[in-house]
């Protein structure tokens, strides 16, 4: 399944408060960054180890370590910024590549208009985050930008995802996992996920009421 959803109880409770209608910026951008941790502590349950001995209170000592793996974290504009801390917090020395997409209210395609990635994307993970998944068409976009790079381990973070977007996604890019706290019902008549979040982006940056 190319589309993974978290079921751990911490996921669904926090992922549940966020549909509040009124939530303030404040707890929504909170919670966001929360849920971010949790995923990526999912998405990253099958980094290989290597032992390494360190000088501890008691000797030497073998402790288990993250066997040279470099991380690069993508956050889609604008909403994905929302999730980036978070990620950032498990994985401190993770590379960030930006992708600017801003889907058209009419077509619901995804208008590109900035992109800048890190080196030696063939030798990273790409975290791609984002916390909407609707018709799936900026993470299909960002995932064929990242593979024209060269890229071959990509995975991908959502908070929530339409049944839509799953379809699009795994026939598209078979290969990508993707992350998710809730698989929801489907999209509505505009391209919003139901019950869905609203507008992430404008519910993280403050920019529209409601
Ligand atoms: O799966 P899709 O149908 O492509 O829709 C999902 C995209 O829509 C939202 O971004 P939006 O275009 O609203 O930009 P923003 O983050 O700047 O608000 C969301 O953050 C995703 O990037
Ligand atoms: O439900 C949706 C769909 C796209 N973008 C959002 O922010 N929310
Ligand atoms: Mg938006």
């Amino acid at each position: 399944m190319a589309v993974i959803e978290v079921k751990h109880p911490l996921v669904k409770h926090k992922i549940g408060l966020m549909r509040e209608a009124d939530i303030s910026t404040k707890k929504f951008r909170e919670l966001t960054g929360e849920v971010a941790r949790l995923l990526a502590y999912e998405a990253t349950a099958d980094f290989p180890l290597e032992k390494t001995t360190l000088e501890c209170w008691s000797g030497p000592t073998e402790v288990d370590q993250i066997a040279g793996r470099k991380v690069t974290v993508v956050p889609i504009l604008r909403a994905g910024l929302g999730m980036l801390d978070g990620v950032l917090d498990m994985m401190p020395n993770a590379k960030v590549s930006v992708v600017g997409l801003a889907r058209d209210h009419e077509t619901l395609q995804p208008v590109h208009y900035f992109e800048r990635f890190v080196g030696q994307l063939d030798e990273r993970t790409a975290l791609i985050v984002d916390p909407m998944l609707a018709t799936a068409g900026s993470m299909i976009a960002t995932i064929d930008l990242l593979k024209r790079r060269g890229a071959k381990d990509i995975r991908a973070l959502v908070l929530v995802a339409a049944p839509e977007g799953v379809a699009a996604l795994t026939k598209a890019h078979p290969d990508v996992r993707c992350w998710t706290a809730a698989i929801d019902s489907h999209l509505n008549e505009h391209g919003y996920i139901i019950p869905g979040l609203g507008d992430a982006g404008d519910k993280i940056f403050g920019t529209k009421e409601g």
